[in-house]
């Protein structure tokens, strides 16, 4: 009989740390932590948080009775490490210095690589990420800015934004690499894609100031303004940043980062709470406008996902504005954890080769 595997898998997001355990493909355990902003806003960097989130796993590992001797591998979600191409890699010594400096900026994902050494290390197992944020399929076109010093860059839910591809393909009957579509993934972050036969070949900087404001992110903003803001004296460059991701968006206008929350304002005719809910709608349907014209109107479907897809009234805001374009399907959640057991088992299994980041 063929052996059985293992595998702790953990995702950590902007607004919380997910893990699940899988046995082969079979789910084990899943829970979701979630993290206030106020938790998260007590630590500088993110590297600040690698013990407070660390330590909430173990417990609830404890919690559930999962010995930790059993695992036959653990798989983070992987962060901004430089531009590489999707698949499995084995968390090596280049990746999680990468990882612990930010060298492509600061985002929850970083700890997912260095949590997954951490655990695996003392358990003498291996560790890997599997197509982290910075998966790199872009057009050469799409990289271009505006400004020769300024490329742009592919920073995006690609494990999800992937994982739900292949999931709507098979559901219409196709194959993810036969088909067109435009992905929105919803999170704490949020990120457009355009997918052409299996590849993203455009797709705003979920992270960094492109796209719809987010629960805890900017988007893209008036640049002048942004420059005068820069240099009026008020904001160090650590508080610039923090508006644009972490601070920005509904936390900004708002002061919390859960849609529920804010849908209850909502109900309770808060009329601010309306107004900003429904800019950050109006902008999403924007940008899958813009991106329906990369694809050049030759879509099988938009893809609503995240964890704000669980919003009924935010999908039927947007189905209203696109479904012009389209067929619109909802996949509330990620499928993020199983693509992160199945991107493990295949090299476990021997059915894929690990990559190596260098
Ligand atoms: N049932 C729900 N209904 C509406 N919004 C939800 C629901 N569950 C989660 N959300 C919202 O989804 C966002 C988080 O999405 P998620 O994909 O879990 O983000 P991340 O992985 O970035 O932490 C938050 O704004 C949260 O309030
Ligand atoms: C764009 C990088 C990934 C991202 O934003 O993830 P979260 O929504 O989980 O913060």
């Amino acid at each position: 009989m063929s052996k059985v595997f293992k595998v702790l898998t953990i995702n950590p997001g902007s607004t919380s740390t997910k893990i699940a355990i899988f046995k082969n493909d079979d789910l084990i355990l899943e829970k979701t932590l979630r993290h206030s902003v106020e938790e998260i806003n007590k630590y500088k960097r993110i590297s600040d948080q690698l013990e407070f989130r660390s330590n909430l796993i173990k417990k609830c590992l404890m919690e559930n009775n999962i010995p930790m001797t059993e695992l036959d591998a653990v798989v983070g979600r992987g962060g901004l490490l430089m531009p590489i191409e999707g698949g499995t890699y084995h968390v090596n010594s280049k990746m999680l210095s990468d990882l612990r400096e930010g060298v492509l900026g600061e985002h929850a994902s970083n700890l997912g690589g260095i949590i997954a050494h951490e655990i695996a290390q003392k358990l003498n197992i291996p560790s890997y990420i599997v197509d982290p944020v910075v998966v790199d399929e872009l057009d050469e076109v799409a990289r271009i800015s505006g400004i020769p010093e300024i490329k742009r860059k592919s920073i995006f839910h690609a494990l999800n934004q992937k994982a739900i591809g292949r999931r709507a393909a098979k559901d219409l009957n196709k194959v993810y690499e036969q088909c067109n579509f435009i992905i929105a993934h919803m999170g704490g972050g949020i990120s457009v894609g355009a997918h052409s036969k299996g590849r993203v070949i455009d797709v705003t900087n979920g992270l960094d100031g492109e796209g719809p404001f987010s629960p805890e992110r900017s988007g893209g903003l008036p640049v002048g303004d942004l420059i005068k803001l820069c240099f009026n004296k008020k904001y160090s460059q650590d508080e610039i940043n923090k508006k644009i991701k972490g601070m920005g968006g509904l936390v900004a206008y708002l002061n919390t980062n859960d849609i529920r929350e804010i849908e209850r304002k909502i109900d309770d005719g808060d009329e601010d709470a309306r107004l900003i809910h429904h800019a950050m709608v109006y902008q999403i349907c924007k940008e899958i406008g813009a991106y329906s014209t990369v694809l050049k109107g030759n879509i099988d479907a938009i893809l609503l996902t995240g964890g704000i897809a669980y919003s009924n009234l935010i999908t039927s805001m947007i189905k209203e504005s696109v479904k012009f374009i389209a067929p619109v399907i909802v996949y509330p959640g990620e499928d993020e954890m199983i693509a992160l057991a199945q991107g493990a088992l295949r090299v476990l299994k021997c059915e894929e080769q690990e990559k190596v980041y260098k």
